[in-house]
């Protein structure tokens, strides 16, 4: 059986909304409103939903890096959220992250091996100066940028090698979880695939566990190992990988998967399309946060908020249409 290593339960992070010059507290952004998974050394859970779900406040409360309102998160049997700043710290060495623009993220004043230099002594990685650039410089090779350009700056490089980047300082600290916040949305499609490729390879050398947030479902198709759809701060579907492109049960996903490109041209999938835009997360719908986007929800969605219902193992649905009661 695989070593558990992450344990999210009914984690919630809202954002207060303050008004005024007095700046008053007007409401909450449910950024986050009740996420639960499990994950084990190793695998790749992928996060999908559109802009705004709230997958990269999900990325940064585990880490962190945003406080959580309520909720747990247990890695390897401790509560991250009660954690010290000195025990915090330490952790992060063990949790990284990797950004969508490594540009916005690596500091264009100093060379990239300043720049990984910097990760390895936070870390006290490294005996001295010497010691680190030589590590530096196997850490480029290792994602596939040439040694000879570690004394170049973050703006001399493409979209992406500066992922690349962003991937070695990742690694760097040899981790164990890495969050990934949608590292390939930038960068154009053929070079997508030399990074998703580049992630399982650093995945099957140094036994990575990853969180990969993505847009859509087919750039995290073939890296997951279970999938997490979100909609308005709620997980809405959760499943191993194969279950959920088997049987994709919520009508959002069945959207979602609609809009995934099929290779053979024979095969015409029929677009489902959603109606109006997503609801805003400070003021959600009061029932199914869902229904007035979904052509399948029944009335009562409107008014009561969809249980999480598990259709077969490991396969968890939040939505109407799968529970007995209302059936
Ligand atoms: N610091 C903050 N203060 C207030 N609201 C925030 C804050 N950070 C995020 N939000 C809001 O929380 C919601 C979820 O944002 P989040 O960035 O997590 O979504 P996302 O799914 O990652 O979207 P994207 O793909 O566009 O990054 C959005 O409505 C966003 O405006």
């Amino acid at each position: 059986m695989k070593e558990e290593l992450l344990e999210v339960s009914d984690l919630k992070t809202h954002f207060p909304i303050q008004k005024g010059i007095l700046k008053r507290n007007t409401g909450f952004v449910k950024a986050v409103d009740g996420v639960s998974f499990k994950l084990a050394k190793g695998e790749t859970l992928g996060i999908v939903g559109e802009s705004g779900c709230g997958k990269s406040t999900t990325g940064r409360s585990i880490l962190r890096l945003i406080n959580p309102t309520s909720g747990s998160v247990k890695y390897k049997g401790k509560e991250v959220t009660s954690l010290s700043k000195g025990e915090l710290l330490k952790l992060r060495k063990e949790m990284q992250i990797v950004f969508q623009d490594p540009y916005a993220s690596l500091n264009p004043r100093i060379t990239i091996a300043s720049i990984l230099e910097e990760a390895l002594s936070t870390h006290s990685i490294g005996k001295d100066k010497k010691e680190r650039r030589e590590i530096v410089l196997q850490l480029l090779e290792k994602v596939g940028l040439n040694r000879q350009l570690a004394n170049r700056y973050p703006h001399e490089f493409s979209g992406g090698q500066r992922q690349r980047i962003g991937i070695a300082r990742a690694i760097a600290v040899n981790p164990t979880l890495i969050i990934a916040d949608e590292p390939v949305s930038a960068l154009d499609v053929s070079i997508q695939a030399q990074i998703l490729n580049l992630f399982q390879d650093l995945q099957e050398q140094m036994g990575l566990t990853y969180i990969f947030i993505a847009h859509d479902l087919s750039v995290v198709k073939h890296i997951s190992d279970k999938i997490g759809v979100m909609y308005l701060g709620r997980m809405v579907e959760y499943a191993s990988k194969d279950d959920l492109f088997s049987n994709p049960s919520h009508p959002y996903t069945q959207a979602l998967m609609s809009a995934v490109p099929v290779p053979n041209p024979l095969m015409k999938k029929e677009r489902i399309s959603l109606k109006g835009d997503v609801p805003n997360p400070a003021a959600p719908p009061s029932g199914c946060t869902f229904h007035t986007r979904c052509n399948a929800c029944m009335e009562v969605c409107k008014t009561i908020k969809p249980k999480d219902i598990v259709i077969s193992p490991g396969h968890v649905v939040s939505c109407h249409l799968y529970d007995s009661a209302y059936n």
